[in-house]
């Protein structure tokens, strides 16, 4: 079996020896503009167009969670990967005990009031200030897959109330859960931490704008974890300035890098790092990929393909 590797920042000499290792008799490569040998599957991040073009592939796998930039390069450029090659994407692989550890630590930071503790350091003030109930601090999840049920759980076991919004109904204890757009200002009414786990597609690009925004209850928080362009951030400043929203916590933005001269990265209120919510995990990363070539192989059921239609 030939696997070709194409990542832009990951070291591929230890990829190719941890792959080697995992399935015993595969043989690995790096592809390197030029190559046309012929390969069964493809492991990718950011492909160039001619890696995969023209090959006859088993599967593609991406190696990361979301799949909206190389779904993006396919749309411009179809004779990329045929409909008929399954795409692959990564299915946690470690990814959601770190959006856990995330989302945690932040809802906690608001919870126990740090922000405003913060402030009334940098004013050298000893204010002990009311304390706000778990009752008040209803959390919503857009987008309850992978990613969005892991941190419903860890949220959960801290006693929040926890609210999910998604294309379909979920039966999880103790969760609410609401559905499709005709739900949508249902689950904001009493959404005071509104966390989002969306894929990034047609239907979700924008969609926390003013309109979206102003349907929580005042004061809230935003913690963007998905696709900067989920978020219209001028929108975003508006809330944080008319008291809908308390703060914001990002990790993803419209354009990454940030601009210098976006002025987020100025706002007392917004919090942020630079798309590290969640990275890809090597080791967890060959696991998956290896047992899903040997099911593929073997002709058994896996999971994690992609719908290309669907978008995500
Ligand atoms: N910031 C970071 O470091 C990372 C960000 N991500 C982002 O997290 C996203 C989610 O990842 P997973 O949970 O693995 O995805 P998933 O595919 O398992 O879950 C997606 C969820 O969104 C819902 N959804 C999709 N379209 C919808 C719509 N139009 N209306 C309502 N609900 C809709 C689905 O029903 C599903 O519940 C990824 O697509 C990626 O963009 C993923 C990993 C790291
Ligand atoms: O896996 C993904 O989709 C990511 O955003 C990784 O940072």
């Amino acid at each position: 079996m030939e696997i070709i590797f194409y990542h832009p920042t990951f070291d591929a000499a230890w990829w190719i020896a941890a792959l080697e290792k995992q399935l015993p008799g595969a043989r690995v490569r790096e592809w390197k503009s030029g190559d046309n040998e012929s390969a069964d599957y493809a492991l990718v991040w950011h492909p160039p167009v001619e890696m995969l073009q023209g090959r006859d592939l088993k599967a593609v796998f991406a190696l990361g969670a979301g799949v909206d930039s190389i779904l993006s390069k396919l749309k411009a450029h179809p004779e990329m990967l045929p409909q008929s090659i399954p795409l692959f994407r990564l299915e946690d692989t470690g990814m959601g005990l770190q959006m856990q550890e995330y989302a945690v630590s932040q809802v906690l930071h608001w919870f126990r009031r740090f922000d405003d503790y913060q402030v009334l350091k940098q004013e050298t003030r000893w204010q002990p200030l009311d304390e706000y109930s778990r009752e008040e601090f209803t959390i919503g999840i857009m987008g309850a897959g992978v990613l969005g049920s892991k941190v419903a759980e860890s949220l959960l076991a801290w006693g929040f109330p926890v609210r999910v919004w998604s294309r379909s109904p979920k039966n999880w204890p103790n969760v609410k859960s609401f559905a499709g757009s005709d739900e949508l200002s249902e689950f904001l009414r009493e959404t005071r931490v509104l966390i989002n786990l969306l894929p990034n597609t047609a239907e979700t690009v924008g969609i926390i704008n003013h309109s979206l925004l102003e349907q929580l209850q005042d004061h809230s928080y935003l913690l963007n974890l998905a696709r900067g362009v989920h978020v219209n951030e001028d929108d975003l400043l508006r809330a944080l300035e008319n008291g809908k929203l308390k703060g914001a916590m990002l990790d993803v933005f419209s354009r990454e890098p940030l601009p210098v001269e976006s002025p987020l990265w100025r706002h007392p209120r917004v919090a942020m790092t630079p798309h590290i919510a969640a990275v890809t995990r090597p080791q967890e990363a060959i696991t998956y990929i290896g047992k899903t070539i040997t099911g593929l192989e073997n002709g058994e059921a896996v999971t994690g393909q992609v719908d290309r239609s669907r978008g995500y």
